[in-house]
């Protein structure tokens, strides 16, 4: 079939997603129809084939059963790449996950015009993709808590060891910074390789993997002319202002490299005093390839504990140390991550998670995907600040990390360089540019 008749039969359109209006993959020329068209059945396919190829390992794991219970999810990936690819209605979940029922109520909502892949809010068609894969295992009688992301998560952690190791050594060698500014300068740092680290995303490479090579602190200087918006100094002066008897949430986004720099950054908060207790929100099932499971975070800590080299092992034991004494927390059992709803929908559909976001200081989001969250998946006209286009999401002070992934802040990048006379080097993709932003519920501290 010609891609002019699947577009007539879809009902595409050919241009871009108008401003004010929900990211879609209805619009031809947006990042969100490339990923609805050609990412999504990618990803698909590789966690067939990743299942194909680990078919043994499943069933010596798993026991005879597995190999029944595999046939079944593999034909079942299929079918919904078939039903993607042919824009079918969303379906009801069947199964009995904790957060279904609500995922149903959601999708009974939907306008009969928004809910296929096609014609859907791109984030609820993304989401919708990975919550159909995470029933078929739930089906299943010996899969259920098998997690058909985690070989390449351990893969992708293995291959930045030596980045581990070389930031593990430059923070030691800083560690013991003594007054104000030395801190306040070693943080601007931190944040940095934290914003950079959300460039290793397994989902944006379709499942390939992908890890951190080089020293990362020394790659800093070079990256500096991509960063768009830095409200370092904002979201210092929020943190260290405060008596240091303060929470700091993480709303986590990948495992691997950047769970790594998640970590360093909030071990610098506890062993400077700076805050009292750093929680981590991780997601309950396998979610957008490499995002943190709770299963993945303690896997990091304890693969940390037993490196090969001393520098992480002590580093693994530190980490592991704050969990025992209270000083990090990880938060499990909450679906809400993995829900499309975006943030302004917290405080009405969970209230129980927007009341512990309010108990922190400050949230810090990372990743691209709880940035569209913040803003709704619309999309804004770039001269909207950040904390308008979050609209009435203010649990408590926000900062959000992230490494632009899609399309629709390319006119805003290009809006924000000309201003500030940078420039995108040719060759450069839209992917290695940056946004960072806080906002603080006393006043809009920056915007685009
Ligand atoms: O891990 P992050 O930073 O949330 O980004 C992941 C995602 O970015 C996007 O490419 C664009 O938002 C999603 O399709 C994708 O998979």
């Amino acid at each position: 079939m010609e891609i002019s008749e699947l577009d007539r039969k879809f009902n595409i359109i050919d241009g871009d997603t108008p401003i004010n209006e929900h990211l879609s993959a209805h619009y031809k020329r947006s990042f969100a129809h490339y990923t609805v068209k050609d990412r999504l059945p990618v990803i698909l396919t590789r966690i067939i084939d990743s299942l194909s190829r680990e078919k043994e390992a499943i069933i010596a794991g798993y026991g005879e059963e597995a190999a029944d219970d595999l046939k079944d999810v593999i034909g079942n990936i299929s079918k919904l790449k078939y039903e993607l690819q042919t824009d079918k209605k969303f379906k009801l979940l069947d199964g009995n996950d904790t957060d279904q029922e609500e995922w149903n109520a959601f999708l009974e909502a939907l306008p009969d015009t928004h809910n296929s892949y096609f014609s859907a809010v791109w984030l609820h068609a993304e989401c919708y993709m990975y919550r159909r894969v995470r029933s078929m295992f739930e089906e299943t009688t010996t899969l259920r808590e098998f997690d058909y992301f985690r070989r390449q998560k351990k893969d992708a952690f293995m291959g930045s060891l030596e980045a581990f190791q070389q930031l593990t050594e430059k923070f030691n060698e800083k560690r013991m910074v003594k007054t104000r500014d030395e801190l306040r300068g070693l943080f601007r740092q931190l944040m940095r390789v934290n914003l950079w680290g959300n460039r290793i995303d397994l989902s944006i490479s379709g499942g390939k993997i992908v890890s951190q090579c080089g020293d990362p602190f020394e790659a800093l200087g070079n990256l500096e002319e991509y960063i768009l918006a830095d409200d370092t100094a904002a979201v210092w002066d929020c943190i260290a202002t405060t008596d240091g008897n303060i929470i700091v949430d993480f709303v986590c986004d990948n495992a691997g490299y950047e769970l790594f720099t998640d970590l360093c950054l909030a071990d610098f908060l506890i062993s400077h005093n700076l805050a009292a207790k750093v929680r981590f929100h991780v997601k309950m099932i396998p979610w957008f390839v490499s995002d943190v499971t709770p299963e993945d975070f303690r896997w990091t800590l304890d693969a940390l504990k037993l490196s090969v080299t001393a520098t992480l092992r002590d580093l693994g034991c530190r980490l592991s140390n704050y969990i025992e004494t209270g000083h990090f927390e990880l938060i499990e059992g909450e679906y809400f991550w993995t829900s499309p709803r975006d943030f302004c929908e917290m405080e009405s559909v969970k209230p129980s998670v927007h009341r512990m976001l309010q108990q922190a200081h400050l949230v810090i989001f990372k990743g691209d995907l709880n940035y569209r969250k913040l803003l709704g998946d619309i999309k804004w006209d770039p001269t909207v600040p950040f904390v308008e286009a979050i609209r009435t999401f203010r649990p408590t002070n926000l900062c959000s990390l992230r490494t632009v992934k899609a399309d629709w802040w390319r006119d805003c990048h290009q809006d924000v360089l000309k201003s500030s006379q940078r420039r995108i080097p040719s060759g450069w993709r839209v992917v290695n540019t940056v946004l960072f932003s806080l906002h603080s519920n006393r006043a809009a501290l920056s915007g685009l």
